[in-house]
């Protein structure tokens, strides 16, 4: 495998506190550094330029001794690839651009057709090699932000919960003293310096391609943004003349964007926001300059402006910029080391050999190597194979580093497929105790155990629920975890269909499965746990809705639940306010993360400590049926359905505004529920409702844009019900024919449903 795409895209967006376009300003020398003049950089120029060549002068004038940097950067970038100013643009805008070389999409990505909600780790082989497409240069800060996150690691791994890290990650650590590039008390300082001799040239060549390209990147963008045609002045005029997006007759103008004028635009609107008394146009209101700017976002990087708007909602304007921007960009590649077959040393040591470039993700963790570049393919080296190592995103660490499961331990892994979080989980079990890794989704629940066998697990068992079913398919768990699924806003940079696939409608069902699903995880749990007692909770998006609105709807619910810190040793702290909504103060200590603050996917982490035994009237309190954790039946085997209504999710002044629910929704939903119901009953819900007296009053209750989105949500709803009834039927028709079962799977699943659904982990 050559430089892949990804590799190449391995450099963080700018910090937050200089944009893009202020930063690079700011550092551009008078005149480049090869002396050469400044020349202005026309549209033609940018879609043609040639970033090996700029590449190559500027870094030899920068390090004229180097010359394997040199020779590396031909190899590695002068493929006639797209320069930055082209780079991470969707092709549709480019193609409407009229652009001449629109930027193929790497065949990974182009047949990629699997949502955020179903894939979050790069297991498959193929994404370790969906590389060699579009190049892109990594900054300055690229290794620092995986790098420097977390400096204060000692706190991670001696802090609350991280007590047991230590001594559950079989790394190198344990038998090595320090050395620089791996953590402190890894390796001796000969194995080391043999190391990172080895993958010294590497690296050094990335360091100075990535300077080389950024002043380069950092010059053009200055030319750029002095070739402009509107703006004028100390106040510029970025605001639309409504004529311009219109053709003569009024209809909206088919012309396509001028890529670069948008870019400048947005640039401007935001300088305009930043200093709005100053630079704003005489009588022009801050709304129609956000209004524009979010136009911008939306022409510029393709999303729909609904999401746009969501997005942009989360940050001030100059930082949802760096967000967008960030999103152009795929995150940096990471392995997990497999603690259960080596140590982190060996295994840098035997993919160095193979001509991987890399070094430790950062002092946070002790088991993430970021791949800088590759000889090979990733996902089909002997290492691979023997399961020495699992292609992860960074991110997807956190939650198991925040939950901290404990050797000897029960744990729930509530959605695992494809299982980078439970296997990492039982590596830091060392294979002890029990996980249960439960997945929705069939055909995913074998991915994972794909990896369970691949990777060495042996504590796992699989299982098949709709995991709101839990408790009562088995409960008591020390620890929980849920990785709910969700809409994806955080990993956009790895499935763009986010942008425009998103609708209202996925923002009132996914939070409503998640905050179900929430409290089952909650209601799973043992408050009694000696050694735990916890639940994490988890989304790769960065809403609201789906993260603290989630939380504190679960807050209200569970009196017996309360936030404490995860642990982590950065991430931004949740919500406690948001667009005049309050949630509990507490919420300051679940945490965020977004890919242009940290150069990892976007993510949410909350961690709950129960502190109380669930109440007796909770929706999934094991009260009959279901088995223990411990494979103890519980009295009564009859089947328990969770009729539980659910209660106002807003402004009923008890509640606080964010995570109740919303009575008037819950009805419909439950209406709606009870006619697929009668539906599938083949009877006609609107005879039987005809007759009844009261059913029109509650249909004139809900207003009719209300009913239009009900209505979606509640179809939406009704065919999930339909298909989680299909998949148990069919699960349950299927069994499991005795060949499949192991001992584990039987001693753990005395219970028969969990008998016929489980699969083995062996
Ligand atoms: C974010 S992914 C989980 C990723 C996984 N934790 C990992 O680290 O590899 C969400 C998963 O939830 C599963 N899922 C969706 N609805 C579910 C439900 N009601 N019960 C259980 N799992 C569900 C999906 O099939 C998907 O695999």
């Amino acid at each position: 495998m050559g430089v892949g795409r990804r590799m190449k895209k391995q450099g963080p967006p700018p910090p937050l506190d200089e944009s893009l376009v202020s930063r690079k300003r700011k550092d551009i020398p008078a005149e480049a550094p090869n002396g050469q003049s400044k020349k202005r950089r026309t549209s033609q120029d940018t879609l043609t330029a040639k970033p090996k060549k700029t590449v190559a002068t500027r870094s030899s004038a920068l390090k004229p001794a180097n010359s394997a940097a040199k020779k590396t950067t031909k190899g590695s970038f002068g493929n006639g690839k797209v320069s930055q100013t082209e780079k991470g643009r969707p092709n549709e805008v480019r193609k409407r651009a009229g652009k001449k070389a629109p930027l193929p999409l790497p065949p990974a990505e182009a047949d990629d057709d699997e949502s955020p909600e179903d894939v979050l780790e790069g297991e498959d082989m193929d994404r370790a090699e969906e590389d060699g497409v579009e190049e892109d240069e990594p900054s300055d800060a690229d290794v620092q932000d995986l790098n420097g996150l977390g400096s204060d690691a000692s706190d991670v791994e001696d802090g609350d919960d991280f007590l047991g890290l230590d001594s559950d990650v079989v790394d190198t650590d344990e038998e090595a003293p320090k050395q620089g590039m791996w953590s402190d008390d890894e390796d001796d300082e000969d194995a080391a310096e043999k190391l990172t001799a080895a993958n010294i040239e590497g690296l050094s060549r990335r360091l100075d391609m990535r300077k080389a390209i950024e002043e380069a990147e950092a010059q053009a963008e200055l030319e750029e943004s002095a070739m402009q045609t509107n703006i004028a002045g100390d106040r510029p005029k970025v605001l639309d003349d409504e004529a311009e997006d219109e053709d003569q007759a009024g209809r909206p103008s088919l012309l396509a964007p001028d890529l670069q004028l948008l870019r400048t635009r947005i640039t401007e609107t935001i300088r305009v926001l930043d200093d709005f008394s100053k630079l704003a146009e005489p009588g022009r209101s801050r709304a129609e300059y956000t209004a524009q700017l979010i136009k911008d976002i939306c022409a510029y990087y393709s999303y729909s402006p609904f999401l746009a708007e969501k997005l942009f909602n989360l940050f001030p304007p100059r930082e949802a910029f760096a967000f967008f921007e960030a999103n152009e960009t795929p995150r940096p590649l990471v392995i997990r080391t497999n603690t259960l077959r080596t140590h982190r040393r060996e295994l840098a040591q035997k993919l160095i050999n193979r001509g991987v470039t890399l070094e430790p993700v950062g002092k946070w963790s002790k088991v993430g190597l970021q791949v800088f570049e590759s000889q090979v393919p990733l996902g089909a080296t002997p290492e691979y194979l023997a399961g020495h190592y699992i292609l992860q995103a960074a991110s997807s660490f956190l939650p198991v580093m925040a939950l901290a499961p404990q050797e000897h331990e029960r744990i729930l892994d509530m959605a695992a497929a494809p299982g980078g979080k439970t296997t990492y989980m039982a590596a830091l079990m060392k294979n002890t105790g029990c996980v249960f890794a439960n997945d929705a989704n069939k055909s995913r629940a074998k991915g994972l155990i794909g990896n369970i066998h691949r990777l060495g697990v042996k504590n796992t068992i699989v299982c098949n629920y709709d995991a709101m079913e839990f408790p009562r398919v088995i409960g008591g768990f020390d620890r929980v975890l849920l990785d709910a699924p969700c809409s994806g806003t955080g990993v956009i940079a790895k499935d763009a269909s986010v942008k425009t696939n998103k609708t209202p409608t996925d923002f009132l069902r996914l939070p409503h499965l998640q905050k179900n699903l929430l409290l089952a995880a909650i209601d799973s749990v043992d408050h009694a746990s000696k050694t735990g007692g916890y639940i994490v909770y988890s989304t790769c998006s960065v809403t609201v809705e789906e993260n603290e609105q989630v939380v504190q709807y679960a807050l209200n619910k569970r009196p017996n639940i309360k936030l404490v810190s995860t642990g982590l040793t950065f991430g931004k702290e949740g919500f406690v306010s948001y667009m005049g909504k309050k949630f509990s103060p507490s919420m300051k200590e679940t945490r965020r993360y977004y890919p242009h603050a940290y150069n990892v996917d976007g993510f949410f982490v909350a961690k709950f400590k129960k502190t109380g035994p669930t109440p007796a009237g909770a929706v999934n309190a094991p009260a009959t049926g279901g088995v223990k954790a411990n494979g103890a039946v519980k009295a009564s085997d009859e089947e328990v359905v969770d009729r539980t209504p659910v209660t106002a999710d807003e402004g009923d002044g008890t509640e606080g505004d964010f995570g109740g629910w919303d009575e008037e929704e819950d009805n419909v939903y439950i209406e709606r529920a009870r006619k697929a119901a009668l539906r599938r009953k083949g009877k006609d819900p609107r005879a039987l409702m005809k007759g009844k007296a009261g059913s029109g009053k509650q249909a004139g209750t809900v207003d009719e844009a209300e009913k239009v989105t009900a209505e979606k949500v509640d179809g939406e709803v009704a065919a999930q019900e339909e298909e989680r009834g299909r998949l148990s039927v069919k699960e349950n028709a299927v069994g499991k024919a005795p060949k499949e079962r192991s001992g584990t799977e039987v001693a753990a699943a005395s219970n028969t449903k969990v008998k016929r659904r489980a699969m083995v982990s062996r």
